[in-house]
């Protein structure tokens, strides 16, 4: 009986051993839909309640531990090394990053807008790259998420090449020559919440913050996707548009950028 109980345990423990450390990691690496659930909704939601904190917090402590304070670039691989290995996260990531770079020093703006900073992963690897005089302004409306974002920005001592702005970014592209005195943006990286990707360009446009030659670099236009605007910049005159393909961050799921140059 009881050698019949412990071999149940036995069993069952294998069972989940091999749920968690094999069968999951390996489904969420090549599926969008799980890969979402299981690190947004399930891991998440986990890891706050056993460890009474958030995302944004373990990894703003992670980078407090590790980083080395005043180097972006000792940052910005501390935050890839936790989302590899501790936690996923949804910062452009790694790979995407590298396109991310290569686009920003093609443009080497003077003036440049993010939407959506998170906790300033993709903030702090813009603005490591910008010319000396470019301040990089980033727009979050989670005051939550934009309080790790400037500790983490502090820490990797960009602070004066970045202005991070808290509030909705429908409310705050009007006001960008008012606040700022921009006239237009050289560039833009849109990584905000993906239905308001179509309307926050249409709205630079309006606004005339949009210049001949001005670079839109948008992520996850796959992953979770962004239909309708890429509908827009492919088959708008004002726009000729490329497709980066990639991966969504951390994963193997395929995601990418659009980089659409404005022709006026
Ligand atoms: C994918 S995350 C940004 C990741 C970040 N760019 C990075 O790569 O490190 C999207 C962020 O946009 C913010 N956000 C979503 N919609 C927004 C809006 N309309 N205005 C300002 N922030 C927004 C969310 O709160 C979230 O922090």
């Amino acid at each position: 009986m009881l050698l019949s109980f412990l071999a149940l345990c036995c069993g069952g423990a294998a069972v989940l051993y091999v749920l968690y450390s094999w069968l999951i990691p390996a489904a969420v690496q090549y599926n969008a839909w799980l890969a979402l659930l299981w690190h947004d909704a399930i891991v998440e939601r986990a890891l706050n309640i056993l460890t009474r904190s958030t995302r944004p917090q373990r990894l703003l402590r992670a980078v407090q531990k590790k980083a080395i304070k005043g180097d972006p670039q000792s940052v910005i691989s501390t935050i890839d090394y936790f989302c590899r290995h501790s936690e996923w996260a949804m910062n452009v990531g790694d790979e995407k990053g590298a396109i991310l770079d290569s686009v920003v020093c093609e443009v080497s703006p003077s003036t440049a807008l993010e939407l959506g900073t998170y906790c300033g992963y993709s903030t702090v690897r813009i603005a490591r790259l910008l010319p000396p005089g470019t301040k990089l302004i980033t727009l979050e409306f989670n005051p939550d998420y934009a309080a790790v974002a400037r500790q983490i920005i502090e820490y990797s001592g960009l602070q004066d090449k970045i202005c991070l702005v808290e509030g909705a970014s429908g409310d705050l592209i009007p006001k960008m020559q008012e606040l700022f005195g921009i006239k237009t943006f050289d560039f833009v990286f849109l990584d905000h919440w993906k239905d308001r990707y179509l309307p926050d360009i249409k709205l630079l446009e309006e606004c005339q913050l949009l210049r001949k030659g001005s670079i839109l670099l948008a992520d996850n236009v796959i992953c979770p996707g962004t239909p309708d605007y890429l509908e827009y910049v492919r088959n708008s005159p004002r726009y000729e548009s490329k497709y980066f393909k990639s991966h969504l961050e951390y994963t193997k799921v395929e995601d990418g950028l659009e980089k659409s140059v404005f022709l006026g």
